[in-house]
Parts: C-alpha cells; sequence; structure tokens
C-alpha cells in the first residue's frame, strides 16, 4: 500500500483504488473515499459488504490491501468491542503506548472528556457497556487523531446509552475537529451524525448522499424521512407495506 505524502490542503484520508481480495474474492474492489480535515462521513452496507475490511485498511492493520491511501495524521479506531486490556486499569489502557511527555495527565484529561473521572482506577471487566465504550473512545481521542474510526461502536449498547453516545462523540468531534469514518448499520445514526452517508456494493461506493441539516438531527425531521428512504432503497431494504 502507498503511502502518501503530506501536503498544505490534505483531507483527513484519502483512499483511491484500493482493492483487497481474498482469495479469488475480489471484496473492496477500486474503493475511492476522501474524507475532509473535520468531516463526519458514515459507512452503510449490508452485513459482508466489506465496511470492516475498508476500515481496516484505512487503519493500517491490512498489509494485503491494494492501492493508494492517504492518511496525513495519527489514526485512532473504536471497535464495536472496547478491547481494553484486562489486566490494566481503566487510565493505563487510556495512556497505552502514549508517547507524550505526561501520559497519565493526559489520559486522566482525556477520561474527564468522556466523563469517566471516577472509573480511572477501575478494571476494565467492572465498566458498563456504556462505560467501556466511552475508555474506548478517550484511548482514541488521546492520540489526538487527524482521522478518527469508528467501527460499528454503539451497536452492542442498549437505545438510551446510545442516545448519549451519540451525544458525547459529536461533541468530541466538534471540539477535537478529526476527519470520522463511522461504520454502521443503522440507518438512522448515520442520518444523524454524519455530514455525509456513503453506501458500499459490490466492492464500492455505489452511492453518497449529503446530509445538510443542522445538528443535533430530529428523527422525525422531514428532510431526514426522505433520505432515509433512499438509503434504505440503496441497501435493498423494502419498506414495509410494499411487496
Ligand atoms: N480474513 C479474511 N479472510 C477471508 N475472508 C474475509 C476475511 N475478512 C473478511 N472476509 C470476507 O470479506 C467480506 C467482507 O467482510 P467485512 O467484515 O468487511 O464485512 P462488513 O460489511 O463489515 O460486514 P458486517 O456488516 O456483517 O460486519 C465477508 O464476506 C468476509 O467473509
Amino acid at each position: 500500500m502507498a503511502q502518501g505524502l503530506p501536503g498544505v490542503s490534505e483531507p483527513a484520508a484519502r483512499v483511491h483504488r484500493l482493492t483487497r481480495r481474498f482469495g479469488d474474492r475480489t471484496v473492496l474492489d477500486g474503493v475511492e473515499i476522501t474524507i475532509g480535515r473535520g468531516e463526519f462521513v458514515a459507512l452503510l452496507g449490508r452485513s459482508g459488504s466489506g465496511k470492516s475490511t475498508l476500515l481496516r485498511a484505512l487503519a493500517g492493520l491490512d498489509r494485503d490491501a491494494e492501492g493508494d491511501l492517504e492518511v496525513p495524521g495519527t489514526v485512532a479506531v473504536a471497535f464495536q468491542e472496547p478491547r481494553l486490556v484486562p489486566w490494566k486499569r481503566v487510565r493505563a489502557n487510556v495512556a497505552l503506548g502514549l508517547r507524550s511527555a505526561d501520559p497519565r495527565a493526559d489520559a486522566e484529561r482525556a477520561l474527564a472528556e468522556v466523563g469517566l473521572t471516577e472509573r480511572g482506577g477501575a478494571w476494565p471487566l467492572t465498566l458498563s457497556g456504556g462505560e467501556a465504550q466511552r475508555a474506548s473512545l478517550a484511548r482514541a481521542l488521546v492520540r489526538d487523531p487527524g482521522l478518527l474510526l469508528l467501527d460499528e461502536p454503539f451497536s452492542a449498547l442498549d437505545a438510551l446509552t446510545r442516545i448519549t453516545m451519540h451525544r458525547l462523540v459529536l461533541d468530541l468531534w466538534e471540539r477535537h475537529g478529526p476527519g470520522v469514518l463511522l461504520v454502521t448499520h443503522d440507518v438512522d445514526e448515520a442520518l444523524l451524525l454524519a455530514d455525509r452517508v456513503l453506501v458500499l456494493d459490490e466492492g464500492r461506493i455505489a452511492h453518497e448522499t449529503r446530509v445538510d441539516l443542522p445538528r443535533p438531527r430530529h428523527r422525525e425531521h422531514p428532510d431526514l424521512t426522505a433520505l432515509r428512504a433512499t438509503l434504505l432503497a440503496r441497501l435493498g431494504v423494502t419498506p414495509e407495506g410494499t411487496a
């Protein structure tokens, strides 16, 4: 995978002709994506369409992906399962691998930002699902990423916690301004959070929708109803009540 050199007007990430084959199966087939600095992009696609494969390539975790990838800044990833190291306390998990002057102080600051100051000394296994996701977000943000990759980080959470986490992510994004790529199954989540929603199908970005609405957004907003219908149709989901 070729890594581009950072330039003056670099976006947070640029993917050019990204291709990934597993044996004789081509899962990604020349994907093109640009994520602007400070832009929030959501990626939808049917199960098995290659969303996680794309995200892993962007995170630099897949050496066998072909194509050009330009990510000028630091990349941080938060996964569906928080992936905290169980034998390190929460604070130490957030500080893990951090090469700053005072990793512990940075970790404390990040924990405060996600509202988890009091759980810094806890063991990961004692955290609730929402708390563990907050810790995972703190661990991502403490690296001050230019690109934040979120792989379905809210899908295992209950509905109320998910709403709280949506607000938290928007708040952190507005404050820190990374480019975000959020992989999700949830059309509403994509429409509530993102500036732009992409649909991955047959190994390519088959559709793109811009969401020009101020945040916070409400599910019932009439503009979202139309966008939701378009996206569901693109995903091959037939509206209820039709054949
Ligand atoms: N290491 C691998 N070896 C072989 N096939 C793989 C590997 N990783 C992914 N695949 C295949 O690539 C396809 C895309 O997988 P991927 O996990 O990226 O899909 P996804 O869109 O994230 O799915 P989901 O929404 O269900 O999480 C799947 O058919 C999967 O079986």
